[in-house]
């Protein structure tokens, strides 16, 4: 399939999140990347629908598999997953359970001077990183790195949502490859055609993407 005809597929996932209240029009600034942004979208609303979670993990699962399943595999064989505190912990569980991998995840330190890595696993492991969204991609980078400092691999990151900011293209120049569900832009998309937002937060939001005006 192709990557616009998946996005076109996964926007159930954007409905829910509509119905849920996850999707916020306003001038949202939350650390360095995401400043005076017109649309913020709270991932973590998910726990509050178990199906639609457990159907996020479905179509992450069906994703990987077949990027592996490809004749040059886009996604590494990996042997854990790691989520990401707090918004990727719920998805990497849920996609733990679906396919049977076992997780980990980064803990604050306790007492101690260093993070802890929760979960069991051995050098040379290779680990699938796993958040709910991206931005500037900080959160993977370090999570990656404090992985790899104890000796496991990363080649892949996943998240349901990549609000291009350029996280993609920093990742790789990390050797990260990233696979995202769905994109802001598509989301905005779904939300002006839908006409659930008016044609003033549509244009604010792409205008902030930094996309031409189109659709709705
Ligand atoms: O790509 P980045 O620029 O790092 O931004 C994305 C990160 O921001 C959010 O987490 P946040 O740090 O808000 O913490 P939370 O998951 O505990 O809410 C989100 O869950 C990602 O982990
Ligand atoms: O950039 C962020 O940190 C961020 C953006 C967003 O839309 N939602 C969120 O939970 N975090």
């Amino acid at each position: 399939m192709a990557l616009r005809d998946k996005q076109v597929a996964n926007l159930w996932l954007a409905d829910e999140l509509w119905k849920l209240g996850a999707i916020q029009f306003g001038d949202f600034t939350i650390g360095n990347n995401t400043v005076n942004s017109p649309v913020y979208i709270n991932l973590r609303l998910l726990i509050s629908n178990p199906q639609a979670l457990q159907r996020a993990a479905e179509v992450m699962w069906n994703e990987v598999c077949t990027l592996q399943s490809m004749r040059q595999p886009r996604i590494q064989a990996y042997d854990l997953v790691a989520g990401v505190p707090f918004g990727g912990l719920h998805l990497a569980t849920a996609f733990s359970l679906r396919s049977g991998t076992p997780m980990t995840y980064l803990h604050p330190p306790k007492g101690g001077p260093r993070t802890i890595i929760e979960g069991n696993y051995s050098p040379g492991q290779t680990v699938l990183i796993i958040d709910d969204l991206i931005t500037g991609g900080r959160s993977i980078l370090h999570t990656a790195q404090r992985l790899e400092e104890d000796h496991l691999v990363v080649e892949d990151a996943l998240v349901l949502l990549d609000r291009q900011h350029g996280a993609h293209e920093r990742l790789k120049q990390r050797g990260i490859n990233l696979v995202s569900i769905l994109t802001l832009e598509s989301i905005l998309h779904y939300l002006g055609s839908s006409r659930k937002i008016s044609e003033e937060w549509y244009h604010k939001s792409l205008e902030y993407l930094g996309k031409p005006r189109s659709g709705a």
